[in-house]
This record gives structure tokens, sequence and C-alpha cells, in this order.
């Protein structure tokens, strides 16, 4: 089997979290003697400044032929006021189109060591371990028509169009129930049924999935509304929550604060076949770029991700997970997750200690 790792370290905080994440890989690669290859491309506002557009067809071509895909972060204000096609947000969107990558995978997972770090009583959040499965090539994201327009009185109008077919629920669906299956053995599909038809149809098909083929599943259905809330007021309850494109982005940020810090967070966007983009949830963090303080965390633990859902390496997921709680119980913190009496480091310093912590 070919190993090879297409890098797109981004913009922003990026090139600071990637180059961390990337001596991890090295590390592990050599240690596990995985096999694995890798070559860097560009993705986003890099892109755009090099050639003109986020997602150049070099780049596309060089993810098609990996197999996993390790992703930074993209965007910024230097490109949010250019035309809107070719912003970097689109490069994002056009590459996890074009690659198929429908399941979006985002685990909230409390470190004990950071519980001081959460923003929820400790006694609410001890042990949480979520799995936010989001579905990420449809709905309103990528739903025509969608546009500005002037209307005849001259007034301008913003338009998206949500739409889900039941192939694209059930696959995502499915993908949610076997993870549960491996797991706590419920789901929990979050919706909007009492006011949107796209996701009436959602619940229903999620409905008719559980019981022809799922039976030992306990699923649940909640207003996203409601879901918000209860992921603060009682996160525990939740094992797999599944839904669509938008209320997993928004969701999985909420999750993100309930685990210390959005810098702890990875993310996994599978295909059909277990080729998969890696990338940690958060973005390219314009506010704290180019200083070294970011949280290299999220994107260590992508590329744990990655080991373990496409490279089928379990073992050397294991050890980089490890080392992070490792590294965490040596009191070392970036400011993200900083807390009393606990060491600051720098974004490179982390990424130091789990290497260490590998070693
Ligand atoms: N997958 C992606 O590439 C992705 C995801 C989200 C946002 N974005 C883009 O990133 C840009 C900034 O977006 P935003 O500000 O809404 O979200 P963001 O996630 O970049 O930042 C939100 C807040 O979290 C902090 N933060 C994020 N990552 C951190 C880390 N690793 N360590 C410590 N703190 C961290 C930031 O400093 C900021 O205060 C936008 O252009 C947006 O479109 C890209
Ligand atoms: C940057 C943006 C397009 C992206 C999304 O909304 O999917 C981001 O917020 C994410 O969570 O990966
Ligand atoms: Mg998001």
């Amino acid at each position: 089997m070919s190993k090879q790792i297409l890098i797109l370290a981004g913009d922003g905080i990026g090139p600071e979290i990637m180059s961390a994440a990337e001596r991890v890989l090295g590390v592990v690669n050599e240690k596990f003697n995985l096999g694995l290859s890798w070559e860097h491309g560009l993705l986003g506002g890099c892109a755009i400044d090099a050639h003109g557009v986020p997602l150049p067809d070099v780049t596309l071509k060089a993810a098609k032929k990996a197999d996993a895909v390790l992703l930074g972060a993209v965007g910024g204000p230097k490109w949010d006021t250019i035309e809107r096609s070719i912003r970097p947000e689109r490069g994002l969107l056009k590459i996890r189109s074009e690659l198929n990558l429908f399941a979006n995978l985002r685990p909230a997972i409390l470190y004990p060591q950071l519980a001081d770090a959460s923003s929820l009583k400790p006694e609410i959040v001890a042990g949480l371990d979520i799995l936010i499965v989001r579905e990420l090539t449809g709905g309103i994201y990528f739903g025509q028509p969608r546009g500005i327009r002037t209307l005849e009185n001259g007034e301008k109008q913003g338009y998206n169009t949500d739409v889900y077919s039941e192939s694209e629920i059930k696959r995502i669906a499915k993908v949610a129930f076997d993870m549960a299956g491996l797991r706590g053995g419920k789901v929990c599909s979050v919706d909007k049924a009492n006011v949107l038809e796209v996701t009436e149809l959602w619940k229903q098909t999620v409905t008719e999935l559980a019981a022809s083929e799922y039976p030992n599943i306990q699923l649940s259905h909640m207003y996203v509304d409601n879901a918000a809330m209860q992921l603060v007021r009682a996160p525990k309850q939740f094992d797999v929550i599944v839904t669509g494109n938008l209320f997993g982005d928004i969701l999985s940020d909420e999750a993100a604060m309930l685990t210390g810090s959005i810098g702890m967070l990875p993310s996994a966007s599978l295909d059909e076949n277990g080729k998969g983009m890696y990338e940690p949830c958060h973005g390219s963090a314009p506010d704290i770029a180019g200083k070294n303080i970011a949280n290299p965390l999220a994107t260590i633990l992508s590329v744990a991700m990655m080991l373990r859902y496409t490279f089928r390496e379990e073992t050397a997921a294991k050890a980089i997970e490890d080392a992070v709680g490792k590294v965490l119980d040596q009191g070392l913190r970036t400011g993200d997750i900083m807390s009393d009496g606990m060491t600051q480091v720098g974004t490179q310093a982390m990424g130091e200690a789990v290497v260490n912590a590998l070693a």
C-alpha cells in the first residue's frame, strides 16, 4: 500500500502548528517504522498569493493522489475582501467536496489534566468523551441557488439553499451508527425538524435506518437549539451526535470549550474508502499568528486520527495521544489552556515536549 501524505499548512497559525505536528509525525514514522512519506502544497490564502486561486490544480491533483491530507488552517483578514468565489474558505470547501470527504468526525474529549481549563464546572465535564459526526459535503454550505442579488426596489438580498437527499443522510447516519457501535451505543440526531423540511426528512431517514439496520443503537432526536443548550448544561448525556454541515460546525466549536480550548480539538474528514483529510477544528487564528503561542495539540491529535483512520496504525496513534497526556501531566500548557501552577510554553516547545514524551 502506498503511504503518501500531502501536508497543507495554510495560513495564519497554520505553518506554526504544522511545523510542530510535522516533527511529531517524523518521530512516530521512525519509531514505529510506518513507511510514510509526505510532501507539501498550498491551500487557502497562501495559494491565492502564489497562484491566484485558493485551490490550485496542482494541489488538488496531489491531494487526489495522496492517501491522506494533513491541513493546518486557512483564511485571514488579508483575503476577506477579495472576490467571494476565490476566498480561502472556498478552497477548503472545494477540496472537501472534490475528495468526497462527507464524514467529519470531531471528538470532544476532556483530558483530565485540563478540568480547570474547561468553561464548565469539573463535575459536569469530568470524563467527557463525545463524538460529533458532521455531514461535510452537503447542506446549506453547498446548496444551489446561492448568492447576493439586487431586488427590483434596489435592495440587496442574500440567499442560500439548505438541501439534503436521502442517500446523503443515510451515508452519514451509517457512519454515526457504526461509530456508536464501537463506543457507547447511543446516537443523538440533531435537527430543526419543527421548522425546516430538509431536517424533517433528515429525522425521518435517520429513524428508518436505525429501525431497519441498527436495532441495537439507542437513537434519540434533539432540536439544534436545545442541543446547544444541553451541551453546556449536561454534556455527558451525549455519546455520538450526528448532524448536518452548519449545525455540526457550530456545535463542534461549542463542544471545544468543554475540553478547555478549541486548540485541543482534532478532526478527521473521511470518504467512503478510508481516505481522509485531517485538520484541527479551529481556524487560522489571525489574532495570535506569528507569535509562537498557538496550541499545536489539535493538529498533533489530528496526526493521531490520520494514523488511526487512514493508515490503520492504532498503536502509533495511541502513542501520540498518550504523549499528549504525558506533557499535560508535566504541567506544560500553551496560553489558551493555562491555569494556576502550570508552566506556560510556546507552540514549538509544546511540539518538542510531545516528541520527547514519545521517545
Ligand atoms: N479549517 C479551517 O481552515 C478553518 C476553520 C475555522 C475558521 N477558519 C478561518 O480562520 C479565520 C479566523 O477565524 P475565527 O477567528 O472565526 O476562528 P479561529 O478558530 O481561527 O479563532 C477563534 C479564537 O480561537 C483562538 N484559537 C484558535 N485556534 C487556536 C489555537 N490552536 N491555540 C490557541 N488559540 C486558538 C483564536 O486566537 C481566536 O481567539 C477565518 O478566516 C476563518 O474563515 C478556517
Ligand atoms: C473555514 C470554514 C469554511 C470551516 C467550516 O465552516 O466548515 C471551519 O469553520 C471548520 O469548522 O472547518
Ligand atoms: Mg468551524
